[in-house]
């Protein structure tokens, strides 16, 4: 029926409250249903959509099982919620680390103790645990050990911030999620943000920077200075960095406890070496202090991949042995009862551990003699 064909006075009498009702609910259920549809449609479309709700699974999950309960989340701070380590799954401890006792100390007492006993130093701004810290050294030393031992032994929630999360996405969506990283590290606080290799991410400012990526800087840093303001703030930013140089000053300034992971010295090297091979069926003879004398610039995971292969070359040795044995069955034409013996590993001796030291030497004079060429390329 059109317009027109009503009668006049259906027109012009006032609506009663039953049709103003009728025509409220028919309004309100058209733009719900408008709403929803837009929604889903700008949701199918979204090509990240799927990444979201992954992260946003593996986030609440992490969150129930680290037991922060009761958290509302903002979408931004959901995605950096999927980096969450449980402190508990983290299974290394002090006990896993050698030759780093001094560094251990002096971590023990400015950064976990704050944390550990935050409740005998509330209210105290001089006692809070400092707001960034730095490890650096060389490769393969340990930093990172260090940095799940600290998350380990303090109890803090622990982010590892990998820097691709924040840069890799569109223009204004990085700001959010690095403005997330420090509201999520509040709320769940005491909370560690880890970052490794710090340098790839904050390094020195050039003019050559992207837009973006000095805004996203820029930004990180005043939501760190941030956390001053608020006295009982429990949130650090830990770094670890092999090229220190590398780091933007302003952030380094922003990390004032810094501890120097190096190179194990020969007591060191021993420690590392006893560590490594703790457990393992070792012949009488070995002589860990021969082993760590000759290992000058060594790297503790050079020392593991050492004794890797050392461990190795008696797996070969043994089915070295088993094909020989075959061989000589065969050329006898009898089965032959194999001895007891045979059917276990020989101990790893100190011969094996040399080999292992002269195939890790080659090895590391290889790349150093790589490294150099590729330095003498000219750039042009
Ligand atoms: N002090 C140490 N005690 C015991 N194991 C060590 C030590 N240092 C290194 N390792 C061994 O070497 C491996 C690599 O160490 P880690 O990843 O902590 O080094 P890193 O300093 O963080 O190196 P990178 O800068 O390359 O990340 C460890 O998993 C461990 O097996």
């Amino acid at each position: 029926m059109l317009l027109k064909d009503l009668p006049r006075e259906a027109l012009l009498r006032p609506l009663t409250r039953n049709e103003v009702f009728g025509m409220l609910l028919r309004l309100t259920i058209f733009g719900a249903a408008t709403y929803y549809s837009i929604k889903w449609v700008m949701e199918a479309m979204d090509p990240t959509q799927k990444q979201k709700n992954l992260a946003k699974k593996k986030a609440e999950l992490l969150m129930k099982r680290i037991g922060v309960e009761g958290v509302k989340l903002t979408e931004y701070e959901m995605n950096i919620a999927s980096l969450l380590v449980d402190p508990r799954s983290i299974k290394v401890t002090w006990r896993d680390v050698a030759g780093l006792d001094e560094v251990i100390y002096e971590l023990q007492d400015t950064v976990i103790l704050p944390f550990q006993k935050r409740h005998l130093l509330a209210g105290s701004k001089l006692f809070q645990p400092p707001k960034g810290v730095l490890l650096f050294g060389p490769p393969g030393c340990g930093k990172t050990l260090i940095a799940k031992a600290t998350a380990k032994a303090s109890g803090c929630q622990f982010i590892n911030l990998q820097p691709s999360t924040l840069t890799d996405k569109w223009y204004g969506e990085s700001q959010k999620l690095t403005a997330a990283v420090f509201s999520l590290a509040v709320k769940i606080q005491p909370c560690i943000i880890f970052i490794d290799e710090i340098d790839s991410f904050l390094r020195n400012r050039s003019s050559l920077d992207h837009e973006a990526t000095a805004m996203m800087k820029a930004q990180f840093m005043s939501l760190w200075d941030g956390l001053d303001t608020a006295a009982t703030s429990q949130v650090m930013v830990m770094g670890a960095t092999n090229r220190p140089q590398d780091v933007d000053p302003a952030i380094l300034r922003r990390m004032p406890t810094t501890f120097h992971v190096g190179l194990p010295k020969t007591r060191e090297r021993q420690e590392i070496l006893k560590l490594i091979l703790a457990g393992e069926n070792l012949s009488n003879a070995i002589n860990l202090k021969e082993v760590a004398e000759k290992t000058d610039g060594f790297s503790g995971s050079d020392l593991r991949e050492l004794c890797r292969d050392a461990a190795m070359y008696r797996v070969r040795d043994y089915v070295r042995k088993e094909q020989m044995r075959q061989i000589a069955q065969q050329m006898q034409d009898q089965e032959e009862e194999r001895p007891l013996d045979e059917d276990h590993l020989r101990p790893i001796t100190q011969l094996d551990l040399l080999f292992g030291l002269d195939k890790m030497r080659e090895s590391k004079q290889a790349t150093t003699i790589m490294g150099s060429g590729i330095a003498d390329v000219p750039l042009d």
